[in-house]
């Protein structure tokens, strides 16, 4: 699960990621979510997911933006870990009420 993905892997597997971008050795994504509360609720739902994983996102939240940065520490750059949390971290903003712009 934690090879280095290639070039071509990342972009496929982003064309079903609406919302995200590649920036390096990262997938990035804003998430506007309707309030300050719902924020923190896409924060906590990541966090339960983050932890059941063992692969955490590096997160800034500013009102009701929360801006998400992932990469694999471990591997220096991107794996299928990174895909799979960035579609976590989708379908977490979708249930409440969030929209996702890179
Ligand atoms: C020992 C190592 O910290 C753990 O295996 C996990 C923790 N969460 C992690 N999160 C991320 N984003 N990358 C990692 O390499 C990573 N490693």
């Amino acid at each position: 699960m934690s090879r280095l993905l290639s070039d071509d892997e990342v972009s496929t597997q982003l064309r079903e990621l609406p919302g995200w971008r590649r920036e390096g050795d990262a997938l990035v994504a804003t998430v506007e979510a309707p309030d300050f509360p719902a924020a923190i609720r896409i924060v906590d739902a990541v966090a339960d997911e983050a932890e059941q994983m063992n692969h955490h996102p590096d997160i800034d939240i500013r009102w009701r933006t929360t801006s998400w940065l992932l990469t694999t520490h471990d591997a220096g750059g991107l794996t299928q870990l990174d895909i799979e949390l960035a579609h976590r971290i989708s379908a977490a903003a979708r249930t409440h009420g969030a929209t996702l712009g890179a």
